[in-house]
């Protein structure tokens, strides 16, 4: 039996089994044995004909990659156009956008390339040569922004989260507060800082003797915590927790109380890109989600620049500024002169550990 077959009858198992305090054992198990398998399929084993997934021949450069997802004809490329530098052709039929296009957005300085995947990422979960390179470049992605078609239902969303749940990318979720660690030898001690509602030593052990783990610490922090963050701590190298901006397109052909109900939704923007409402909300939205900082770099005795600003992660430490500008800057670094908010007086002298904020002028003082 393939590994798609497998997947299949596990799937058909679990929708028949009724969840019970009696069955929550077997559950865990399939589900755990599930996971396995999807793992099996996206990345095959060395030597295997299949090759894995490496994503487009798109290199990530810039600031940030936003990576947008959504079925085809819901307007990703008339969205593309209007924001990006790139040209991407327009088209009345499905499937215009074959392969990816990077675009560059400019923004408050940064250059954030927004990549542009082919129309669904259906046949990704079922480890689909093309699939597979859309997850890798998804994976990738700082920000996925799930571009829907106001006038269709909700399921377009469903299955599309649903895709991109069983390759291992969870949207809009921390890491599960989990504690794991294999050991060497000692069996599984299994703890929980306060009574799980989900989890017990017994579940935990099995699912773990499934992939062949039988000496493990796990300390599960959290009393929520379920099955699946289980599941997905174990598979952590194969998780990806990234941002997730929902753009429902088209909002020009719905009512007025369908657009509101829409825009009410969390981590949710409507546009419509053929009247050109809301685009450059999409784009201040992005932005936001992005996290990023401005942080004008200052030589001695000159001007900075406040035309070409460096664009960071939020909360970057001095130590990540350094790294950003140069490799081996860090060896010759003797300390950095900061104004701006983070400084508590105009220039602050500060270690590597000091945290930068928007804005901020660096001077980087060499030895
Ligand atoms: N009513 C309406 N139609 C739109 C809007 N934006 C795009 N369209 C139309 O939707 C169709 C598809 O737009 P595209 O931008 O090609 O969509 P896409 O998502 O890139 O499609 P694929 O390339 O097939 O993946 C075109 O006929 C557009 O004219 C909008 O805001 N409102």
């Amino acid at each position: 039996m393939g590994i798609s077959e497998k997947i299949q009858q596990i799937q058909e198992e679990l929708s028949r089994t009724q969840k019970n305090k009696a069955t929550e054992y077997h559950i865990g198990l399939l589900k755990g044995k599930l996971a396995r398998y999807r793992q099996q399929l996206l990345e095959p084993p060395p030597g295997s004909s299949s090759s894995p997934g490496t994503g487009f021949e798109v290199s990530k450069s810039g600031d940030a990659r936003v990576v947008l997802i959504g079925f085809p004809s819901v307007g990703k490329s008339s969205f593309l156009s209007k924001i990006t530098k790139t040209k991407s052709e327009i088209a009345q039929y499905s499937f215009t956008t074959l392969t990816s296009v990077p675009g560059v957005l400019e923004y408050e300085g940064a250059e954030i390339q927004i990549v542009d995947l082919p129309g669904i990422i259906k046949g990704a979960s079922e480890g689909k040569g093309r699939g597979r390179q859309v997850v890798a470049t998804a994976k990738t992605a700082d920000l996925i922004m799930m571009v829907l078609d106001a006038t269709k239902g909700a399921d377009q969303r469903q299955i599309l989260e649903r895709e991109l749940e069983s390759v291992g990318i969870r949207l809009n979720k921390p890491k599960p507060n989990i504690h794991f660690k294999i050991k060497k030898a000692g069996g599984v001690k299994y703890n929980a800082t306060s009574p799980s509602k989900h989890l017990n030593d017994k579940i935990c052990s099995a699912i773990l003797r499934d992939y062949k783990i039988h000496n493990a610490d796990v300390l599960v922090r959290d009393e929520n915590a379920t099955v699946e963050d289980f599941i997905d701590v174990i598979n952590e190298s194969h998780r990806s927790y990234v941002k997730c901006l929902y753009v429902y397109n088209k909002v020009d052909a719905v009512s007025l109380e369908e657009v509101d109900r829409i825009a009410r939704e969390p981590n949710t923007v409507v546009m419509s890109c053929e009247l050109d409402l809301g685009v450059q909300d999409v784009v201040e939205e992005i932005w936001y989600k992005l996290n990023l900082i401005r942080l004008y770099t200052k030589r001695r005795g000159v001007q900075p620049d406040f035309n070409e600003p460096m664009v960071v992660r939020v909360d970057s430490t001095v130590s990540e500024v350094c790294d950003s500008v140069h490799r081996d800057l860090k060896n010759q670094f003797k300390y950095a002169l900061i104004w701006g908010a983070s400084a508590k007086h105009s220039p602050q002298k500060c270690g590597l550990n000091h945290v930068v904020s928007d804005q901020d002028v660096v001077s980087i003082v060499a030895k």
